[in-house]
């Protein structure tokens, strides 16, 4: 496979670092962005073909990743559309919003297009990926798409497209959600007097342990939490806390909430 990421920013460098990582040779890899900090910033994840011109891009590769953001997609797309058609690259769109209706709109002809939705954990090759295929999608383009995500991580097929936008408020912007409890947790341990290194690692390494047992382990993540939580002991007084202070229902708003921004995105950039 040659794979040519349009948009060099943040999640590209994620999934080149998780492809590199995984074995692929950087010099099957292009990037295209006018921004020379961004392409510097990737370089120095691994040495891939870099450049400023989506348009010599698309003659190396035969497969397409749009990374760049929603809100600049049409005019990406519609400024590649006839290098697409003359190449037929399988397109691969990580665009949170982006339907691959308004995709192919722009693109003109009946583009392969794979949307998906990674997420930056990508980079460390622990990556949470959902995908959809349009009806130009060959079996072939399929694999290519499952080969690349599952190359950084978990990469999960959905069968209707608007459950990407579920994924995204869960599983895209959730590695946001976990840092935040971490940057809670290093701060109320500091308010306790200890040191920033000792919070900070202690918060990490507690991270890393309760997914590492939530994955490994045969029972849920309820009952994971029932084990540490002794009767009348501390476990119970904070989680009492949490509960109280509505948690459960915090989170439900704050995915319910990114779900609904995908959700307009989508329609104000149909409208565009
Ligand atoms: N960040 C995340 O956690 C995730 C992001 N996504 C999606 O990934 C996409 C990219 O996000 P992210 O990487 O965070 O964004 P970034 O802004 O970090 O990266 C986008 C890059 O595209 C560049 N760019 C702008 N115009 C063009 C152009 N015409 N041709 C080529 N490149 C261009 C930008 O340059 P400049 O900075 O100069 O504008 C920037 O370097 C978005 O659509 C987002 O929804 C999906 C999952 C997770
Ligand atoms: O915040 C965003 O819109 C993007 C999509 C998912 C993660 N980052």
């Amino acid at each position: 496979m040659r794979i040519g990421f349009i948009g060099g920013g943040n999640m590209a460098s994620s999934i080149i670092g998780g492809l590199v990582a995984s074995g692929m040779s950087a010099s099957n890899i292009w990037a295209s962005d006018p921004n020379a900090d961004s392409l510097a910033k990737l370089k120095s994840v691994a040495p891939v073909n870099t450049g400023s011109d989506n348009l010599a891009l698309i003659a190396e590769v035969n497969v397409l990743i749009l990374a760049v953001k929603p809100q600049i997609m049409k005019l990406v797309a519609q400024d590649i559309a006839a290098a697409v058609q003359t190449h037929q690259p399988l397109v691969i769109s990580i665009a949170a919003g982006v339907t691959s209706g308004s995709l192919a709109t722009w693109l003109g002809g009946k583009p392969a297009i794979v949307r998906c939705m990674p997420n930056t954990p990508a980079l460390v090759r622990s990556g949470a990926t959902g995908l959809y295929a349009n009806a130009q999608v060959n079996d072939a383009q399929r694999k290519q798409a499952a080969t690349i995500l599952e190359a950084v991580g978990l990469a999960l097929w959905v069968d209707q497209e608007d459950q990407l936008d579920a994924v995204t408020a869960l599983s895209g912007s959730g590695p946001a959600y976990f840092f935040l409890v971490m940057e809670a947790m290093q701060a109320a341990g500091r308010e306790m007097g200890l040191s920033d290194e000792v919070a900070n690692q202690l918060t990490l390494q507690t991270a890393l342990g309760a997914a590492q047992m939530a994955i490994t382990s045969d029972v849920d993540a309820a009952e994971l939490r029932r084990r540490v939580t002794s009767p009348k002991g501390t476990t119970e007084r904070a989680v009492n806390i949490l509960e109280d202070g509505g948690l459960r229902q915090l989170f439900a708003n704050a995915l319910n909430g990114a779900r609904i921004r995908a959700e307009e995105l989508a329609i104000e950039l149909e409208g565009e």
